[in-house]
């Protein structure tokens, strides 16, 4: 048979929906997987319908379901995939996540609030546990420890260690007029990261990243408190 006579042919479309469902079994992407799977089952459509002297509607039917079953989640992972569709705000604010895909981002992004302060505004009081964390995304921000002031300009987190230690601010924060930023109340942000650990380990490598780059520029004034000694029970041999 020359090859012309046998790519139109019907056993032709069932060799290639086989070459398909065993190509996207034998890899562990899912987006190819899906993608294989789904053109194996149309393959499997084109040979239904050239086989017999009628059209197997049957299993022509069930192809199609199991073909169309793939496509929720194919449009799911693009959607996990790729910025499209962010809006030019966005975009520039998910320069600020550069260890999220463009899923994780948006599902941090349906909890955050988009802040621009009319009035002077304390975000955050030292001494007292936070609720909400923040990301500045203007000048304008004045930090205050003890007797020490400083300014802080976009781009920075603000309670990101009291979020990490779960204890009490290290600082206060002033919003001044005019200023923006985004903020997520704490409860909404743990409980996302219960539900999703790659959310999790994200988050985590963000704030650790942002005291990284803070601790790069500060100098110590006084030794951070050591780490917690316990006494361990000693071992106990065992009798021989
Ligand atoms: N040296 C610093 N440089 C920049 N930001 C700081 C500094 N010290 C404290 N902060 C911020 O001020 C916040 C006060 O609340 P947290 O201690 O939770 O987290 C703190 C940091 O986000």
């Amino acid at each position: 048979m020359d090859i012309i006579a046998y790519l139109a042919s019907p056993a032709s479309f069932v060799h290639l929906a086989t070459l398909c469902y065993v190509l996207g079994l034998l890899t562990r992407n899912e987006l190819i997987l899906r993608t294989f799977l789904m053109s194996g089952s149309l393959f499997y459509i084109l040979y239904y319908y050239n086989i017999g002297d009628r059209p197997l509607w049957e299993a022509i039917v069930a192809s199609s379901l199991i073909a169309l079953s793939n496509v929720p989640v194919i449009v799911r992972i693009f959607k996990e995939r790729s910025t499209f569709g962010m809006s030019d705000e966005m975009l520039t604010l998910y320069r600020s996540f550069p260890n999220f895909n463009p899923g994780q981002f948006r599902r941090l992004m349906r909890k955050a609030q988009f802040v621009t302060v009319d009035q002077s505004t304390e975000l955050l009081h030292q001494g007292i546990q936070p609720t909400h964390l923040y990301l500045t995304t203007s000048y304008g921000f004045s930090l205050i420890r003890d007797e020490l002031k400083t300014e802080l300009g976009p781009d920075n987190l603000l309670g990101e260690i009291s979020f990490l230690l779960g204890g009490p601010a290290t600082a206060t924060v002033i919003a001044e007029a005019g200023c923006s930023y985004v903020a997520w109340e704490v409860s909404d942000l743990r409980d996302l990261m219960q539900r999703s650990q790659n959310i999790e380990n994200a988050v985590t490598v963000l704030l650790s990243q942002d005291i990284a780059r803070k601790l790069a520029v500060s100098f110590p004034q006084k030794s951070a408190r050591p780490p917690l000694i316990v006494d361990l029970p000693k071992a106990v041999t065992p009798p021989l």
